[in-house]
């Protein structure tokens, strides 16, 4: 294959992906078949500049990704500190007959990623000139991609999404490292009385109400807690690894700041709330409607309340329509 239609055909491969990982993935592999390098990484650091994804291609071996015991070495750290504080693109370093070369991929308060290539000889002008360009194709068509996964009037994960997310965590390690305690957590959290909002002080009022209440979720929530606006008023919310009593605290705590939000003379905005263990064996569909129940008992019950499933379950008040992995083949 010619050398152009070879770039040709990993531009075609990376932007038929409609998922960010398998796009990273399709990039390393790209640029591992034209650069031929010792190693190759995109490496993803959180707001607080702690690790917290790595995929990574060495010469010969299978893609190994990384969301735990990530290690980044001193000099990596001294690199991206010197690209941040030097607001660079990217870096080249020759250490011990090798030549590493960073890039930045994105850049945000609450991501930073990065592209880092070891070589055993330094690039050539064209070599470095078609990474360049595979890099803002790579960049441009992530940010289109993370535009048709993203809510627009909030900036939280869509609907969409979400059922891509949850499927990933059927299949991840999410289930992996639980307790009988520790588990994780689905909640379906909606406003209350949200229409009378809309009808007092009108729809774009009502906007900026969504909008706070949205800014509230991500300061209540933790940094790996998968936040979604489900649709209108109705937001849900994936947490891992907490006890019954952490998830009831934290999505408490939610209710209560939420009605400390401050806008005009209206009444106090309050939230109700619906939640379920996220089960690995029960299909999300089931799950969904179990947080549902338990939402549609806290707006029965007078609003402003959070209820766990398992509640009107031992109530006697639940609906049993259980649906299992077994019942019906998704993947
Ligand atoms: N401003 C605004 N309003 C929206 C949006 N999406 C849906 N809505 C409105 O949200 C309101 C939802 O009303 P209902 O489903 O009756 O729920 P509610 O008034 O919150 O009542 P409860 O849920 O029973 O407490 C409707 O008036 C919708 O028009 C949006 O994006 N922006």
């Amino acid at each position: 294959m010619s050398i152009s239609n070879n770039i040709l055909h990993h531009i075609e491969n990376f932007t038929a992906q409609r998922d960010k990982e398998l796009l990273a993935f399709s990039l390393l592999k790209s640029i591992r078949d034209i650069l031929n390098p010792i190693r190759i990484s995109i490496l993803t650091l959180n707001g607080q500049d702690e690790p917290i994804m790595e995929i990574s291609l060495s010469n010969g071996e299978s893609c190994d990704y990384r969301y735990q015991d990530i290690k980044v070495s001193d000099s990596t750290r001294a690199s991206l500190d010197y690209i941040n504080t030097w607001h660079l693109d990217e870096l080249m370093k020759a250490h011990d007959d090798q030549y590493t070369s960073f890039h930045v991929l994105q850049q945000s308060r609450q991501l930073n990623q990065y592209l880092i290539i070891t070589l055993d000889n330094k690039p050539s002008r064209s070599e470095s000139y078609i990474i360049k360009g595979m890099l803002s194709i790579y960049s441009n068509f992530s940010s289109l991609l993370a535009d048709a996964q993203t809510d627009e009037l909030t900036g939280l994960m869509n609907r969409k999404t979400f059922e891509e997310s949850i499927i990933k965590l059927y299949q991840g390690s999410a289930f992996s490292e639980l307790t009988d305690s520790h588990t994780n957590w689905i909640a379906i959290i909606d406003l209350d009385h949200f229409k009378v909002i809309n009808d007092k002080a009108g729809h774009l009022y009502g906007d900026e109400v969504l909008i706070h209440v949205s800014r509230v979720l991500r300061q209540t929530f933790r940094q790996d807690d998968m936040l979604f606006r489900f649709g209108g008023e109705e937001f849900v919310v994936l947490m891992r690894n907490l006890t019954r009593q952490e998830c009831a605290d934290l999505v408490d705590q939610f209710r209560t700041s939420v009605q400390e939000i401050a806008m005009h003379d209206l009444e106090p905005i309050t939230i109700s709330a619906g939640i379920c263990e996220f089960l690995n064996d029960t299909f999300h569909i089931t799950l969904m409607d179990h947080a549902d129940q338990a939402l549609y008992y806290s707006k029965q019950n007078g609003r402003n309340r959070i209820t766990f499933y398992d509640e009107i379950v031992e109530a006697g008040l639940a609906k049993q329509n259980n649906v299992t992995h077994g019942d019906i083949d998704f993947f």
